[in-house]
């Protein structure tokens, strides 16, 4: 029944457990970092985590011996071997020692939270198994900083909303890719809001098995299910008075769906395996980046809760349609990425900001957050080139489709110039390209057509007479060629 997620980290390089901690508090996991293993162990003496990773090479005590000792003092506890040589002794000793996984560096951050995700899953597993008591994990209820960076009309309209809700407790639902924000503006409503000196408690929705959702929710009495040996108060009692935020909505389980409707109407639930009604004033803001509309039709979400959710909707736009917050954005996190690693702010050079405003940034604000990371760490100098940038961004083609050759070139050329045109704060750009581009298209097709505007029209997928009139527009006409008709 453990819902616990917590990580220690032992690596005597200081960036490796920066890197590794910002990334797995971002999935929700909390960690704890030291830098050598004798720190770690004494630790052990009076609390202990969920998982463990340590590198391998330390002075003093190494990962191995590190490994053998919690082996002995918490068998089962699932450690994360990390180590910078990656030969096949290093990866056997560790399997044999009982790591629970071997990750060679240099390596990938996506791979590592996955791997830490999947010792977090397979300690709950042993635990489940082995006492089966439920541990009652404290929410924080501290909003921390919710500076948001924003001056796209689409962001100062979020802003404006969370302004005029801060007299209010109404329920909200924001929508929005993955990464955009979500839970930032979720904070900030609560930051902003009658609640604001109550508790704010996440939970994401997506994250919780299924069969702990309830208990998880409303909490459960002893004795409830097989494992339930204490009360355990609810994520809807912990956070009375101040704001539940509901993370991932779309993937709640039908039966919690119908149980948290109930809870909205009538402000009160019972416990899992509870007769007393427990009556809570609580908050909801709700999070998908899913389209619940769509989930309703399908039938896989409540009509009926998805209106009571519905009541005000945030909609937080991806990075790629406010690509004029991505400069802001950046000098936002090199300064926080300097500031937390007590290093030089990097700067960028104009070519490769450019080069990174044009991106299309499917992780959005999370993605260009860890991107600047990244770069605080591994690029030498303060100036920042093209060259300096992650690999898989130098890699990655922004063009959707047919990326390379000519017919990706075109696109990216109109993508720049777009991009320039707007950065100059030209207005109705469409006014100047669309003609251009017809007129371009036309005599291409003419020179095809040796100037026959019948065949022409056949090769644009337009009728003969919408080419005539299209000509005429465009102030074609005078060339003084003509068809056969
Ligand atoms: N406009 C912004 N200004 C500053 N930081 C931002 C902004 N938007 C997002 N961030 C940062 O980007 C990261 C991701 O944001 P957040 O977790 O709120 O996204 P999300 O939409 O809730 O993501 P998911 O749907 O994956 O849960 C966080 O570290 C957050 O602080």
């Amino acid at each position: 029944m453990s819902t616990g997620n917590t990580v220690w980290i032992v690596d005597d390089d200081r960036s490796i457990r920066w890197v590794l901690e910002k990334a797995l508090n971002q999935s929700g996991i909390e960690t704890q970092t030291f830098d050598n293993g004798e720190s770690l162990v004494r630790k052990l003496g009076t609390e202990y985590p969920d998982a463990i990773i340590s590198d391998i090479r330390m002075p003093g005590m190494d990962g191995l011996e590190l490994l053998g000792k919690i082996n002995d003092s918490h068998p089962g506890m699932p450690v994360i071997i990390t180590t910078a040589h990656s030969d096949l002794d290093s990866a056997v000793a560790s399997y044999q020692g009982g790591a629970f996984e071997y990750l060679p560096k240099p390596f990938d951050i996506d791979e590592a939270v996955a791997m830490t995700e999947r010792a977090l899953v397979h300690a709950s597993e042993l635990q489940a198994q082995s006492e089966a008591s439920a541990v009652v994990e404290e929410p924080s209820g501290e909003v921390g900083s919710t500076e948001i960076i924003g001056e796209a009309p689409a962001m100062q309209e979020v802003f404006r909303a969370i302004g005029r809700l801060s007299h209010s407790n109404i329920t909200v639902l924001i929508n929005g890719e993955s990464g955009t924000g979500k839970e930032l503006v979720a904070q900030a409503l609560h930051k902003h809001s009658p609640r604001a000196k109550e508790k704010f408690i996440a939970l994401n929705m997506a994250a919780i098995p299924k069969e702990l959702m309830e208990s998880e929710l409303f909490g459960h009495e002893k004795g409830a299910f097989t494992g339930a040996t204490a009360l355990r108060e609810g994520r809807f009692e912990q956070a009375d008075g101040g704001t539940l935020f509901l993370d991932e909505i779309g993937d709640m389980p039908a039966d919690t769906q119908t149980r948290l409707l109930r809870v909205l109407a009538d402000g009160e639930f019972y416990r899992v395996g509870g007769h007393i009604p427990i009556k809570v004033d609580v908050r909801i803001i709700a999070a998908t980046h899913q389209d619940l509309e769509a989930l309703v039709t399908d039938g896989r979400f409540r009509e009926d809760l998805f209106h009571r959710l519905n009541v005000i909707r945030i909609h937080i736009p991806s990075l790629r349609d406010r690509r004029e917050d991505v400069p802001k954005l950046m000098q936002f996190f090199f300064n926080k990425a300097s500031e937390e690693l007590d290093s030089e702010c990097k700067v960028l050079t104009k070519e490769s900001e450019e080069y990174l405003c044009q991106l299309d940034w499917p992780g959005n604000v999370r993605q260009l957050e860890n991107t600047c990371r990244w770069i605080t760490v591994m690029a030498s100098g303060r100036e920042i080139h093209l060259e300096d940038l992650p690999p898989e961004l130098l890699n990655q083609q922004p063009i959707e489709g047919e990326a390379t050759g000519v017919s990706g070139d075109w696109q990216e050329n109109l993508r720049r110039w777009a991009d320039q045109e707007l950065s100059l704060g030209k207005k109705k750009i469409l006014d100047t390209a669309v003609p251009i581009f017809e007129k371009l298209m036309i005599e291409t097709a003419l020179k095809h057509t040796h100037g026959r505007k019948r065949d022409a029209a056949v090769l644009l997928g337009w009728g003969r007479n919408t080419l005539t009139r299209k000509m005429n527009e465009l102030g074609m006409n005078g060339s003084g060629e003509e068809d056969e008709d």
